[in-house]
């Protein structure tokens, strides 16, 4: 019957056989992962805590009595014996746990298991980690030990057990070993350090603290840094901790103590000072106390290696440089390589290797460039590979000595002035601000730099960034602070940044910048130290790649200081032979303080008196004859087969290319313009249209201009000049309006002034504190480079001839050119009448080199034009040219 049943319709199964099973599994994870069962354990905890606090106090008052109750029941009987009457306010219970922890426990010290029940309580009740339990668990088990044993010790003559059965054992094997006075001692060092340990006493000579801290850590403690005492105390001191126990509560303290921070010790970290908040933390609830603490890196400075070669290194020099004299014998039909007066010594000892006293240090002493098609089937293979040694273009001023970085100076404290009081209250002020227009966050960082302190926030799911970048005004207001900048978002960050200027701003000096790792060892080829991120990061590019800079700010806010510091940063890294600036200052005073390195570093027109140049029209000259002077530099590229600076001069080094088809070792030019707008309002297009043409086609050819402005308008700055200038700084302006001119973004207008900047660089806009370089520095820099040996004259660019000026001035065909004795003396010299060498070594256009040359015809120098040979040189030594010159003066 049962079974046609079943065959029929199987029986529905029935719910309440099957549930169970299931909903055990699921009801066991629920209760355990339910939050009121946390809250549950949490009162309990609670509870423990309080009864556990009350049991211990009564017994402090009821434990002669309750205790010799609990000895006549022999313990646990207590609580089955009958007509018992204890005096502890908790009954036989309370009266048998305070027994237990404090006489047969740890005596007093058995308080600190309420503090550790508290503790969890809380924890559980609150669901997050109010206090943290680690630590209040280490808290609790060293003050056991230590406070019983110390107890025990104190009062061993007491009838009372003050420090507990554990107390005493330990007191009594202590005594046992040390004697009564070594524990005492004992005793008194673990209390003391306890106490430090636990509440971190200040105390009022800082020194003692390092000291302290130095001895009990000396592992723990990173390399030494060059540094004051004061600022390694403070640093290390909270990093330590830090360190010890990755724990945002443990850090707490520690900020709240200590208000400065300082910068370099922090560094070695890896790090930066940056605050953070929990992650799970929302809005001002939460006090700064729950902000971490980290230091971000700062380039360390370098070991900083003197440029001055060793003594091998001049020997090597020497050597070749007496070889390649005695080698290359300038061949009667072609022009020498060297200069006048070291042919004449070979000529007249020609097989006497030149000692280097034998030559007039003033005179122009040229390294014998050797190039492969010079090398003969005759050369024997030791000498040709003597002479195929790389050619360096520093042997011309081969004794050349770097300026050192003593001449710098260190300006004020290079400490990073952290104050923890500040971070707080910018902190809520943003918090709060951003609460009154209902935007909730969910983190925020502060990463203090040199002037401004970053806030970085991360807002709750569905704030929309703009609504906070539209409360720019508003949180500056609440922050009453100028200079507040908005970055929403920070690109590849995904955060928004409130930059805030700090009370106390830190000068960033020349000197840390030029002594970093990252200045000292790169491979750029221009370097410029510009100033330091807001992360402390050394800003340190190479123009070459930049490669032209446009600078504006308003009067004053640090754009002279800007390009010394840039100008400073070239002058420590390169030789005069690999650099040279041409500088116009229309202003006058600014750039003349490097008037002094005009014959290592500086390029003029030929024929100018001034170096440093301040006239408009020879503005105008000076540009177009650097265009000439690019065209001429393609030509060389060209005709070398080489695509930029860099290939041809490697090329040139490795002698690949023949200094008598007019190849030479190209330095790289720098132009420097003070105040373009000057320029722009007297020259106008005249002035934009070689600038423009410099700036799209010069980097390949190694020339890099720098461009700066008080006047970043748009008649200024125009299209054509933005375009070709990628590398934009802004100091602060006075008007959104500028800075977008300038950056293609506002931000400009928000800066503080002295040396705070924007760099937009790499299509990314980066705030800096630039370096600050002062006048006396720059003098001390220029004067040192100044005092050693030059070239006889600046770098001479090409000569540029103003078609129109030509025409309108009536040439006087009877008058000489000013370049005539120089031309006469040239030709006699090197007794070859050619005019292209005339245009070559004068750098002089064409049509000058040749009127010259019909001069020196007319005057007997030279004999007629031969066609495609080179003239007769009629006046065969120098004695005789100097007689008809004086005879032309008469
Ligand atoms: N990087 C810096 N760090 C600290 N202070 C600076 C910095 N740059 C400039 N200053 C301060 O600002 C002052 C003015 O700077 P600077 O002469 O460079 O301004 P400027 O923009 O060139 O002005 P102007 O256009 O009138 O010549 C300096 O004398 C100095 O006190």
């Amino acid at each position: 019957m049962a079974n046609r049943i079943k065959k029929k319709s199987p029986p529905p199964p029935n719910p309440a056989k099957l549930s169970p099973d299931k909903q055990e599994d699921v009801t066991v994870k629920e209760i355990v992962k339910d939050e009121r069962t946390y809250k549950i354990a949490g009162t309990i905890s609670l509870l423990v805590a309080l009864f556990l606090f009350v049991a211990l106090a009564s017994y402090a008052f009821t434990w002669q009595d309750d205790q010799s109750l609990i000895f006549k029941f022999s313990g646990v009987k207590i609580f089955s014996a009958e007509d018992v009457h204890v005096n502890n306010l908790l009954g036989v219970l309370g009266a048998y746990v305070a027994h237990s922890f404090i006489y047969k426990g740890f005596g007093v010290a058995s308080f600190l298991f309420c503090s550790f029940f508290f503790v969890l309580g809380i924890n559980l009740l609150f669901g997050r980690k109010v206090f943290s339990l680690k630590r209040n668990a280490r808290y609790v088990f060293t003050g056991l030990l230590v406070i019983s044993v110390t107890l025990a010790f104190i009062f061993r003559n007491s009838h009372f057990s003050y420090g507990g059965a554990y107390g005493e054992l330990l007191t009594g094997w202590l005594i046992k070993w040390i004697g009564v006075v070594g524990t005492g001692l004992v005793l008194l060092v673990a209390g003391f350090s306890y106490f430090v340990w636990r509440f971190n006493p200040t105390f009022t000579w800082p020194e003692k603290k390092l000291a302290a801290f130095a001895g009990t850590n000396a592992s723990m403690a990173p390399e030494p840094q060059p540094q004051t005492e004061e600022a390694d105390n403070n640093e290390s001191y909270i990093l330590k901790q830090y360190k010890s126990d990755d724990n945002a509560d443990e850090a707490r303290l520690y900020i709240e103590k200590e208000v400065a921070v300082s910068s370099n010790k922090l560094k070695k970290e890896g790090k930066g000072v940056v605050v953070l908040m929990p992650e799970d933390d929302i809005m001002s609830e939460y006090p700064l106390h729950d902000l971490r603490l980290v230091e971000k890196e700062e380039d360390e400075p370098a070991n900083v290696v003197s440029k001055e070669e060793p003594e091998e290194e001049y020997r090597e020099v020497n050597d070749l440089f007496k070889l390649e004299i005695k080698e290359v014998q300038p061949d009667e039909e072609v022009e020498p390589v060297i200069e006048m007066q070291v042919d004449e010594a070979v000529k007249k000892h020609p097989f006497k290797t030149l000692e280097p006293e034998e030559f007039d240090l003033e005179m122009e002493i040229k390294s014998v460039p050797v190039f492969e098609d010079d090398v003969v089937e005759e050369v024997q293979p030791s000498k040709r590979d003597l002479k195929l040694s790389p050619y360096d273009p520093m042997l011309d001023l081969r004794d050349y000595k770097y300026p050192s970085l003593e001449l710098l100076e260190t300006h004020g404290s290079e400490k990073i002035v952290h104050d923890p009081v500040e971070l707080e209250n910018n902190k809520n002020q943003i918090i709060a601000t951003l609460k009154n227009y209902d935007i909730a966050i969910q983190r925020i960082a502060a990463t203090v730099g040199p002037t401004v302190t970053l806030y970085e926030i991360v807002p709750a799911p569905g704030v929309r960034i703009s609504r906070i970048k539209n409360l720019e005004d508003d949180i500056a207001l609440s922050l009453a602070a100028l200079g507040i900048r908005i970055i929403a978002p920070i690109p590849g960050k995904g955060t928004i940044g409130i930059e805030v200027p700090n009370v106390t701003k830190r000068v960033v000096s020349m000197k840390t910048l030029l002594s970093s790792e990252k200045f000292q060892h790169n491979t750029y080829s221009l370097p410029i130290a510009i100033g330091k991120k807001i992360d402390n990061e050394n800003f340190i590019v190479d123009l070459a790649t930049m490669p032209h800079l446009l600078m504006a700010g308003a009067t004053g806010q640090g754009k002279s200081v800007g390009l010394n510091a840039i100008l400073v940063s070239l002058l420590y890294k390169k030789h005069p032979s690999q650099l040279k600036f041409v500088l116009v200052d229309p202003k006058k005073v600014e750039l003349s303080i490097y008037k002094s390195i005009e014959k290592h570093f500086l390029a003029r027109l030929p024929g100018e008196e001034d170096s440093i140049i301040t006239d408009t029209k020879k503005v105008v000259h000076t540009l177009n004859a650097l265009c000439i002077e690019m065209d001429n530099r393609y030509d060389l590229l060209k005709e070398a087969g080489c695509r930029n600076i860099k290939e041809y001069n490697d090329k040139f080094v490795a002698r690949r290319l023949n200094p008598e088809k007019g190849h030479q070792f190209l330095p790289f030019i720098v132009l420097v313009v003070d105040e373009f707008a000057d320029l722009i309002m007297t020259a106008g297009k005249e002035v934009e249209m070689p600038i423009a043409r410099l700036a799209q086609l010069a980097r390949a050819v190694g020339i890099h201009l720098i461009i700066a402005t008080q006047r970043p308008s748009v008649n200024i700055i125009t299209g054509t000049i933005k375009a070709n200038f990628p590398a934009r700084i802004a100091f602060k302006v006075s008007s959104k309006i500028d800075s977008r001119t300038i950056l293609d973004a506002g931000g400009a207008e928000q800066l503080i002034g002295k040396g705070d900047m924007l760099i937009s660089f790499n299509g990314e806009i980066t705030r800096l504190q630039c370096a600050f370089v002062d006048t006396p520095e720059v003098d001390s820099i220029t004067d040192y480079i100044g005092d050693q040996r030059g070239y006889p004259q600046a770098f001479l660019l090409p000569e540029y001839v103003d078609e129109k000026e030509l025409e309108s001035k009536d040439f006087d065909s009877g008058s000489r050119d000013p370049l005539f004795e120089d031309a006469a003396r040239l030709v006699v010299s090197s007794q070859i009448g050619s005019t292209s060498l005339i245009q070559r070594r004068m750098k002089l256009g064409y049509n000058r080199a040749g009127r010259l040359m019909d001069q020196l015809e007319a005057a007997g120098i030279v004999g007629p034009n031969q066609g495609s040979k080179a003239r007769e040189v009629q006046v065969k030594n120098e004695m005789e040219l100097e007689e008809i010159l004086e005879g032309f003066l008469n």
